[in-house]
C-alpha cells in the first residue's frame, strides 16, 4: 500500500519533470534548428568554397524546406514564449507534431544537397543534426522517434536513389549510427529517470526531517520548538500590524495525570493524551488555530485573530469536546472523567513571546489553584476574576 503511494508519487514527479524538460529542451533545440536553416541558407558569405553548391534551377527548391524549418522553428518559439499554459498536453503533442514537420522538411533539404552534388557534407549534416535531436529529445522518446526515424530513412533511400549501389560499409554504418543514437537515448533517460529518484527520495528525506523536527511523535501536533516559532512569528506580525492585531493563546494541562499513569499505566496514560490532543484539534477553528504540546500533560494553542473572549468560547468547546469522550478517570478527585484546566491569555502591544506565555501558565496555574476543570482569563494586574470561572459539568 504504501509502496504503491510512493510509485504514484514517483510518476507525477517524473511526468511533471520530463514535461519540464521537454519545454526546456525543445526551445533550445528549435533555436538550434532556425540558427542552422540560416546558416546553411547564408553559407556562400561565410565560405563560397564550401561544399554545398547547389546548381540553378536547384537551389530555389533547396530553399524551401530550408525556410520552412525557419519559419516553423520561430513560429513555435513564438507560441512557446507566450503560451499561457507551456505545460499543457496540447503543447506536447504541438510539439511532437513540430518535430516530424521539421524533420521531414529537412529530409527534404537532405534530399535536395545531394541531387546538387553535396553529397561528402550530407552524411555530416545528419549526423550533426541526430545528435542535437537526441541532445535535446531523449526524454520524449516519442518526440525523438519522430525525428530521427525519418531523417535516418532519408540518408538510406537517398544513397539509394542517388547511387546505383549500396555497399555493405554504408549499410553497417548506417545501422551502426542508428544503434549508437539509441543506446545513447536510453543511457541519457536512464541518468534522466535516476536524478528523478535521487530528488524524490531528497524530498521525502526532508520531509521526514520536517516532521520529526517539528512534530510531537506522540500525538502528532506541533511540538514546543515548532510552536514558539509559530508564536514568535505572531508576535512580530502583531507588532508591526495597524489596528486589529489581537491574538490570544491557550495553555491546558491534564488534571490528575500522575494519578491516571499511576491507576491506568504508562500506556493508557500515553493513548489519553492521544484523546485529549484529538478533542483539541477538533475544538479549535481549522485552518486558523496551531495546537501543539507543550511538554508532558501539557498542550498550547495559538489562536490568531481571537480576543480573550473568543479564546473562552473557544476554551469552552474543548472542555465539552473532552467531556463528550468520556475518558474515565476513576482515580481523579476532580470528577470521574478526564478533564483539563486551561490558561488564557490575550496579546496586547509591547508583550513578548515569552511574557505572553508566562501569563498564560500563571492563568492556569490559577485554574489549577481554583478547583481545576475550569478555565481562567489571565488579567493584567495577574489577578484573574473569580468570576471568568467556568466549571466543566
Ligand atoms: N503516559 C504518559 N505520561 C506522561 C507523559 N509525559 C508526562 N507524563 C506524566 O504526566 C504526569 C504529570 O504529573 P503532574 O505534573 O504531577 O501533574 P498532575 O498529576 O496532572 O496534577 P495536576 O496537574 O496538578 O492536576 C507525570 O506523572 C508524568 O510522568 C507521556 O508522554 N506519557
Amino acid at each position: 500500500m504504501f509502496r504503491r503511494k510512493v510509485c504514484k508519487a514517483f510518476d507525477l514527479r517524473y511526468e511533471q519533470t520530463r514535461q519540464h524538460a521537454i519545454i526546456m529542451s525543445a526551445n533550445w533545440f528549435l533555436w538550434v534548428n532556425l540558427l542552422f536553416s540560416i546558416v546553411i541558407l547564408v553559407r556562400y558569405y561565410f565560405n563560397p568554397s564550401v561544399n554545398l553548391a547547389i546548381p540553378a534551377g536547384h537551389a530555389d527548391f533547396s530553399h524551401l524546406p530550408l525556410f520552412a524549418v525557419m519559419v516553423i522553428s520561430a513560429a513555435v518559439l513564438y507560441m512557446l514564449k507566450y503560451s499561457p499554459d507551456r505545460l499543457s498536453r496540447n503543447i506536447w503533442t504541438m510539439l511532437r507534431v513540430t518535430m516530424l514537420i521539421l524533420s521531414l522538411n529537412w529530409c527534404l533539404v537532405l534530399f535536395l544537397l545531394f541531387a546538387s552534388g553535396g553529397r561528402p557534407v550530407i552524411f555530416a549534416l545528419a549526423s550533426i543534426l541526430l545528435l542535437t535531436g537526441l541532445i535535446a529529445l531523449y526524454v520524449d522518446a516519442l518526440a525523438w522517434f519522430l525525428f530521427s526515424v525519418p531523417l535516418q530513412a532519408a540518408i538510406i533511400i537517398t544513397s539509394l536513389v542517388f547511387t546505383s549501389y549500396i555497399t555493405v560499409v554504408n549499410v553497417l554504418a548506417y545501422i551502426a549510427l542508428a544503434l549508437l543514437v539509441e543506446s545513447a537515448r536510453r543511457m541519457l533517460n536512464t541518468w534522466f529517470v535516476l536524478a528523478i529518484h535521487r530528488e524524490q527520495e531528497n524530498n521525502d528525506l526532508i520531509q521526514r526531517l520536517e516532521i520529526q523536527a517539528n512534530c510531537d511523535p506522540l500525538t502528532g501536533l506541533a511540538n514546543r520548538r515548532a510552536f514558539q516559532v509559530m508564536l514568535d512569528k505572531a508576535v512580530q506580525r502583531a507588532s508591526f500590524q495597524q489596528g486589529d492585531s489581537t491574538f490570544s493563546m491557550l495553555m491546558l494541562d491534564v488534571d490528575k495525570f500522575k494519578n491516571y499513569n499511576d491507576f491506568y499505566g504508562h500506556q493508557a496514560g500515553d493513548s489519553c493524551l492521544i484523546q485529549v490532543a484529538e478533542s483539541i484539534e477538533n475544538a479549535v477553528r481549522a485552518n486558523l488555530d496551531l495546537v501543539g504540546r507543550f511538554g508532558g500533560e501539557e498542550f498550547i494553542v495559538l489562536l490568531p485573530q481571537a480576543s480573550a473572549t473568543d479564546a473562552a468560547d473557544i476554551a469552552k468547546r474543548i472542555q465539552s469536546a473532552l467531556s463528550m469522550r468520556n475518558i474515565e478517570h476513576m482515580a481523579s478527585d476532580v470528577t470521574n472523567k478526564v478533564t483539563v484546566s486551561i490558561g488564557i491569555a490575550e496579546w496586547s502591544p509591547g508583550l513578548t513571546a515569552s511574557q505572553l506565555v508566562s501569563r498564560a501558565d500563571s492563568a492556569l496555574y490559577y485554574a489549577k489553584h481554583s478547583g481545576r476543570n475550569q478555565y481562567q482569563m489571565f488579567y493584567p494586574a495577574n489577578n484573574p476574576v473569580k468570576e471568568q470561572t467556568v466549571k466543566q459539568a
